[in-house]
C-alpha cells in the first residue's frame, strides 16, 4: 500500500469470535456441473461433499473459478491452480501472467524493459532460444503469445532463432501437438523467407521434459537440459512434425508424455544447441513449472544434476517466477505484485498456521497462496509440511495418490490445538483428471470426499471451524462438449477425452460446531469467486478484511 497509515493489524470483527480452529480444504479440480457418467465427481461415491450441498443450503454456494473472476483475459479461460490459489489467498483479483503477457506485446511494452535490453546484447553473435509449452491452453503460456514475440524478436534484431517445444495434451486435447507444431512450422517458415535462420530445436512431452515443479523429479529438467542445451536426445528427426507424429505412434506415448527429442540437420548434427553467447527466454508465464529449469539455466552454482557445460549465455522469464527467489533475476515482464495476501496478514495478527499438501500441490496452499512467495512470513508461528509424491508414475495408476496421509497430517495438527488455521489442498480430482482416465477419477474423487471426512470429523471434535472448497473444476467434466452440451466423437467414434481444467463454478461450504447458528452466506454477492474466500475466512478468525478486499461471503443473521 505505501501509505504512511498503513498497518498489519486487523480490526477485529464485532460479530465474529476469535479463537475457533479452522480446517480449509481446497479439493484441486473440483467442480460442479450437471450430473452425467462423464461427470465423475457425480459418479464417484461422495458422501461427505454431498452431505454438504445438502444438508445445509444456507451454507454451501458455489464461486467462479475461472475468466475475469481469477484476474485471466477472458471468460472462455478455464481456471487454474496458480490463479485459483493466488485469489484464494489474496482475497483480490490481481491481473495474472496471461494478460500481463497480452497487455506487454500489444503495447510493445515487452520490448522496451530492462529484460528485453539485456537479451538483445546476444542477437548479433549468439542464437535466441525460446523454451515453453507449445498449446492454447492459457494456463502456462500460450501459442499467439509466442507467435507475437516471434514477430517482434525478428523485426528487432534476431537473426536466428531456435524454439525448444514442450507438447501439451493436459490443458488441450491430447493430439492436438501434431497441429500445433504445424502451426509453429509454417511461423518459421515465413521468417526464414524474410531472412531470418528460425526453426525448431528440440522438443518433448511437458510432464517428462522440463516442466517438473516443486523438485518432484529433477530427471525431467535434466531430461529437458539435455535436449535444449547439449543438443542431446535418444530420439533425432529431421523435422518436428515428423518427430510428434512418429512418437505418438507407441500406444504409450501421449502429448503430455512424448520423450525428448532433437532436430538435427543432413549430417546428423543438433540444430540447435544452447552455447555461450546464446541468449534464451523460457516463455511460459506461468511459474510453477519454470522455477526448476530456470535455476538450472540462471544459478553458477547448481549440483542437482550434472549440467555437463553451463554455457554463458543471457537468460530471461518471461516473468520473474518467484518473487522471493528473485528467479530468474531477468524477465521480460513483471509478474503481478501479490501482496498483502491474507496469510501475511493472519500472521501478523497471531494466526498460526499449518498448511499442508503432497509435493505435486505442495507449493500451491505455500507459494500460490502466499502471492507467489516462497517460505514463511513468520517460522514461530507457520508451519507447512510436504508429503513426497509419488514419482515416475502418472496418477492413474495410484489415483488414491496421498489424500489419506494429508488429511492424517490435517487431523494431527487440529487435534493439537496448536493452531487457529489448518490448510491442506487434496490435489486427486485434479491430478487423476488430467490423465483422462475415467475409472480413475471416480476413485480419486472418493478418495478425496474421504479425506475430508477426516478432517471434518478433526473440526467437529475441537469445536472448530470447516471451509470446503476448490481452486477450479476437472474431475466433474471428463468429455469434451459441443456448444450444446452433448458429448464430441472422435472419427472413430470414441469419446474425445478432456483432460483439461474447466470453466465450471465450484462449491464453497461452511460448518461445524464452531460456527454461530446464524452464520450463512449472503445473498447479496451472487458472482462471488474464488477471490471473496480470504475476507470470509478473516472473518471466521474473528477479523473484519482489509478494506480492499473482495466483500466477505457471509453474514451473522439472529435466529
Ligand atoms: O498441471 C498443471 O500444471 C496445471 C495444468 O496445466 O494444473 P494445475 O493448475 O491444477 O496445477
Ligand atoms: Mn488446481
Ligand atoms: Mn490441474
Amino acid at each position: 500500500m505505501g501509505t504512511s497509515g498503513f498497518s498489519w493489524k486487523l480490526e477485529d470483527h464485532p460479530k465474529f469470535p476469535k479463537g475457533k480452529t479452522i480446517g480449509l480444504v481446497v479439493l484441486d479440480g473440483w467442480g460442479e456441473a450437471n450430473p452425467d457418467k462423464y461427470n465423475c465427481i457425480h459418479v464417484a461415491e461422495t458422501p461427505t461433499m454431498d452431505s454438504l450441498k445438502t444438508g445445509a443450503p444456507d451454507r454451501w454456494r458455489l464461486v467462479r473459478a475461472h475468466g475475469k473472476a481469477v484476474g485471466l483475459p477472458t471468460e472462455d479461460d478455464m481456471g487454474n491452480s496458480e490463479v485459483g490459489h493466488n485469489a484464494l489467498g489474496a482475497g483480490r483479483i490481481f491481473a495474472q501472467g496471461a494478460k500481463l503477457v497480452d497487455l506487454a506485446l500489444a503495447s510493445g511494452k515487452i520490448y522496451e524493459g530492462e529484460g528485453f535490453e539485456y537479451i538483445k546484447e546476444c542477437f548479433d553473435a549468439g542464437t535466441l532460444h525460446l523454451i515453453g509449452l507449445l498449446s492454447d491452453g492459457g494456463v502456462h503460456s500460450r501459442l499467439d503469445q509466442l507467435q507475437l514475440l516471434l514477430k517482434g524478436v525478428s523485426e528487432r534484431g534476431a537473426k536466428r532463432i531456435r524454439v525448444h517445444v514442450l507438447t501439451d495434451g493436459r490443458d488441450v486435447l491430447d493430439g492436438s501437438s501434431v497441429g500445433f507444431v504445424e502451426t509453429l512450422e509454417n511461423d518459421l517458415a515465413n521468417l526464414r523467407a524474410k531472412g531470418v535462420d528460425a526453426q525448431i530445436a528440440s522438443g518433448g512431452g511437458r510432464m517428462y521434459v522440463t516442466m517438473d515443479r516443486y523438485e518432484n523429479d529433477w530427471g525431467v529438467v535434466k531430461r529437458g537440459w539435455d535436449a535444449q542445451v547439449l543438443g542431446e536426445a535418444p530420439y533425432k528427426f529431421r523435422n518436428a512434425v515428423e518427430a510428434v507424429k512418429k512418437l505418438r505412434e507407441d500406444p504409450k506415448n501421449n502429448d503430455q508424455y512424448l520423450p525428448p527429442f532433437v532436430i538435427v540437420d543432413e549430417g546428423g548434427k543438433a540444430v540447435g544447441p544452447i552455447v555461450d553467447g546464446d541468449a534464451v527466454v523460457t516463455f511460459n508465464f506461468r511459474a510453477d513449472r519454470m522455477v526448476m529449469i530456470a535455476k538450472a539455466l540462471e544459478y553458477e552454482n547448481f549440483d542437482i544434476f550434472d549440467r555437463v557445460r553451463f554455457p554463458k549465455i543471457r537468460y530471461a522469464g518471461m516473468l520473474q517466477y518467484d518473487g522471493e527467489l528473485k528467479l530468474p533475476s531477468k524477465y521480460l515482464v513483471s509478474p503481478p505484485e501479490i501482496d498483502r495476501t491474507s496469510g501475511e496478514y493472519l500472521v501478523h495478527n497471531g494466526v498460526r498456521t499449518f498448511a499442508c499438501s503432497e509435493t505435486v500441490k505442495f507449493g500451491h496452499v505455500t507459494f500460490f497462496w502466499n502471492g507467489n512467495r516462497s517460505g514463511y512470513f513468520n517460522s514461530s508461528l507457520e508451519e507447512y509440511v510436504e508429503i513426497p509424491s509419488d514419482s515416475g508414475i502418472t496418477f492413474n495408476v495410484e489415483p488414491k495418490m496421498k489424500a489419506l496421509e494429508i488429511a492424517e497430517k490435517a487431523r494431527d495438527a487440529i487435534l493439537s490445538r496448536k493452531f487457529d488455521q489448518v490448510r491442506v489442498n487434496l490435489p486427486n480430482g485434479d491430478m487423476v483428471g488430467h490423465t483422462g482416465d475415467i475409472n480413475a477419477t471416480v476413485v480419486a474423487c472418493k478418495a478425496a470426499d474421504e479425506a475430508v471426512k477426516i478432517i471434518l470429523d478433526a473440526i467437529e471434535q475441537v469445536g472448530g471451524i470447516y471451509v470446503v472448497t476448490a481452486d477450479h473444476g476437472n474431475a466433474e467434466d471428463m468429455v469434451k462438449r459441443n456448444k450444446s452440451g452433448q458429448p464430441l466423437l472422435d472419427k472413430n467414434g470414441n469419446i474425445q477425452v478432456l483432460t483439461s481444467h474447466t470453466l465450471q463454478p465450484v462449491p464453497i461450504a461452511i460448518g461445524g460446531p464452531g460456527l454461530a447458528p446464524g452464520v450463512r452466506f449472503r445473498k447479496d454477492v451472487p458472482d462471488g469467486g474464488l477471490a471473496n474466500v480470504a475476507a470470509t475466512v478473516m472473518n471466521l478468525h474473528g477479523f473484519v478484511a482489509p478494506s480492499d478486499y473482495e466483500a466477505t461471503l457471509i453474514e451473522v443473521v439472529d435466529n
